[in-house]
């Protein structure tokens, strides 16, 4: 025999404990709200009902019967507030708490948690820049649709409850009887009392959320959630009843049992909690990816509010009147996920470590890089890739332009961005301006201008890379290094405080100006962490990073790095110096990670960490550098940010 507190205490406080932990760096005030929200409406909802069916032998309000459902041994519980158990009151709020922890781990790799609508589906991502200017714009869609018809069903179960609790016993007795073979009939009318309650108290709800356009099984983690979430209450459930912590009453239930300990009423009763309680989770959830996408004109910040009572209002707004989407923006968003997946291990992996809306932002600035780089990268010749600088600036200038710029930022996407650019650009400009100040895109493009120099006049024999190479000491490296990467980690920064903390805009901040310094010195180590990789296959670029002063012998070196074709240059001259300048850049600013919002930390360091493992695997091998670039395995990457995640290790 059990109490109920040691049920609870055995197998609901454990598992709890245990996803608290595994999701506690992604547990953000969008999450607790979820949880204060759900707590609050299952104590409201459940405690009048559920004082109502375990009333003892007291007539039951307005009911010509007054059976009890479930009971409790006077061994088992503590105190009873009315007639219901603190233990009880407690599960009320355990149940949401467990079912949104499981919910959010489960579905933490949807980035965007709801279902595409299919006219963004149908979108074509090369032929985005052609329909912008033949529609002049992309049509917007609602991600919120109401659903009526799936309330009516749940209406019609509400009123199926209503009517197995009040209705006339010929309906009752339309029911097939003797169902189980255990003797039992349906003209007894408590017999399907506490299944008559389940419908009558929980189905009003579920079509209420339903209607407002709720939708919990769109996703494949959803789906998973209802299996295990379902199946482990079912066996709380069994082990309460088997222990004798509570008891279910035989004369209001059918007599049917999934198995020896739970009846079918029992089983009924977690399918609809849970699929409450998940439908108001994932509708929580959409209404703050809408907040993030398309703020409303009543509250443009992306960052929900501080005060739980403002958040409140502010999605009961939302969900009132949710805002259409640019279908524009999701299908550039869902695409440059997938170009990123097969592109950036490091960003793939660590992304998860973020906060769902700071992933969003952060697929737009990794897309946008990546795609800005290859446009620089791919050019052919010195012209085309100066073109293309001077079309990014005109870009950045039009998207941070105030009300009176020049030219609209449509125009110049359509006149001026490449198609195979054109969603990235399209995502930047509905989505960053707002949240990541421009100085940070403009170092990038200037790091961009560093890179060119290397191509100037580029005729291969390394004679004239002296006067060409921007890089002829060790602050040039680190300008270099802090332009193309610094720059990112200021974005991500910014990105981090803008969905998580600037409810009403980002204002003058010097604490943030001691971080922004610490998170350019991090996107620098990173930096040369890829140049000392990279060493070799640059050089065949003709493009040699590493500062010129630093040559014992500059024209030796020189001849050394640039013919490697021929040879096989001691790379380790120059690979473990830029290494130990990275490992003391990341030592001085690790600390750091931790002054950024809490639930950006976790993907930082995981980031950092996984890039870092090229570094180690360059360093293991002695500073040596093959033809092959150094790999690192997914498993060693994977190691590496499962030690950072939850802050074990920040190194
Ligand atoms: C098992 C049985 C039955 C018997 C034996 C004895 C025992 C053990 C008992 C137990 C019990 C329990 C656990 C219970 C539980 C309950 C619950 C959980 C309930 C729940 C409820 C919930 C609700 C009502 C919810 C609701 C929600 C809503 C309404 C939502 C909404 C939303 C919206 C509108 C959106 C927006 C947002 C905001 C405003 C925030």
């Amino acid at each position: 025999m059990l109490r109920y507190y040691q049920v609870l205490l055995y197998t609901v406080i454990p598992p709890i404990a245990l996803l608290g932990y595994l999701y506690s760096p992604l547990f953000s005030r969008r999450d607790g709200l979820k949880i204060v929200w759900l707590a609050l409406m299952a104590t409201l909802w459940t405690t009048p009902w559920d004082n109502c069916v375990s009333l003892p032998s007291v007539p039951f309000p307005f009911l010509p019967i007054h059976p009890q459902a479930w009971s409790y041994p006077p061994h088992s519980v503590l105190f009873t507030i009315y007639h219901v158990p603190i233990e009880e009151h407690a599960f009320f709020i355990l149940q949401p708490i467990l079912l949104v922890l499981l919910h959010s781990i489960l579905t933490l790799r949807h980035m965007i948690p709801l279902r595409i609508p299919q006219q963004v589906k149908a979108i074509k991502t090369e032929e985005m820049k052609s329909l912008m200017k033949s529609r002049g714009g992309f049509e917007k869609v609602q991600t919120l649709r109401r659903r009526p018809l799936m309330a009516g069903f749940w209406i019609a179960l509400t009123a199926l409850g209503f009517t197995i609790l009040f209705g006339p016993t010929s309906i009752q007795a339309a029911i097939p009887q003797d169902i189980a073979g255990n003797g039992w009939t349906l003209n007894d009318k408590t017999r399907a009392f506490y299944l008559g309650c389940i419908l009558a108290w929980i189905s009003p709800v579920i079509a209420l959320l339903t209607y407002l356009g709720a939708r919990s099984m769109d996703l494949k983690g959803e789906r998973w959630t209802y299996v295990v979430g379902i199946g482990y209450l079912w066996f709380v459930d069994t082990v309460g009843i088997r222990s004798q912590a509570w008891q279910i009453s035989e004369q209001t239930t059918l007599g049917i049992n999934l198995w020896k300990g739970l009846p079918i009423e029992e089983a009924i009763f977690f399918v609809l909690t849970t699929h409450l309680i998940l439908l108001s989770s994932s509708l929580i959830s959409h209404l703050h990816t809408l907040l993030f996408l398309a703020p409303p004109p009543y509250y443009s910040s992306r960052c929900p509010p501080k005060n739980p009572v403002r958040h409140i209002i502010l999605l009961s707004r939302l969900v009132l009147d949710p805002p259409d989407v640019d279908t524009g923006v999701l299908h550039a968003l869902c695409a440059s996920e997938e170009t990123l997946r097969k592109g950036s291990k490091s960003f793939t992996l660590a992304k998860l470590g973020w906060e769902r809306e700071i992933r969003c932002g952060l697929v737009a600035v990794y897309g946008w890089c990546r795609i800005t780089d290859n446009l620089i990268d791919e050019s052919t010749s010195q012209r085309e890739s100066q073109h293309m600088l001077q079309m990014m600036k005109g870009f950045l200038d039009c998207a941070y332009a105030d009300a009176e710029g020049t030219q609209s930022v449509d125009d110049f996407l359509s006149n001026n961005v490449p198609e195979s650019a054109f969603p990235a650009f399209h995502l930047f400009s509905r989505l960053l301006p707002p949240m990541i100040p421009r100085h940070a895109f403009d170092d990038l493009v200037q790091g961009y201008e560093m890179d060119l120099s290397f191509t100037a006049t580029n005729d291969g024999d390394g004679s004239d890379i002296v006067q060409r190479s921007p890089i002829k000491t060790q602050d040039d490296l680190i300008l270099y290094a802090d332009r193309v990467a610094g720059s990112v980690a200021d974005m991500i920064c910014h990105l981090a405080w803008a969905v998580m903390e600037d409810e009403y805009g980002s204002k003058p901040n010097p604490g943030r100006k001691k971080i922004l310094e610490k998170a350019r010195e991090m996107g620098q180590a990173l930096q040369l962490v890829n140049i000392a990789r990279d060493i070799r296959t640059d050089a065949i670029l003709q493009r040699l990073y590493i500062p010129l002063d630093t040559f014992d012998d500059r024209q030796a070196d020189l001849d050394a790095l640039l013919d490697n074709a021929l040879g096989s240059p001691d790379y380790a001259r120059y690979t473990l110096p830029l290494l130990r300048t990275a490992k003391k850049l990341r030592q001085g600013s690790a600390d750091d990670i931790e002054r950024l919002p809490r639930t950006a930390r976790a993907g930082t360091r995981a980031m950092v960490a996984s890039y870092f493992e090229i570094g180690k695997e360059v360093e293991r091998r002695g500073g040596r550098l093959d033809v092959e670039r150094v790999k690192v395995s997914k498993w060693r990457r994977i190691g590496a940010v499962l030690r950072c995640f939850w802050g074990w290790s920040t190194t």
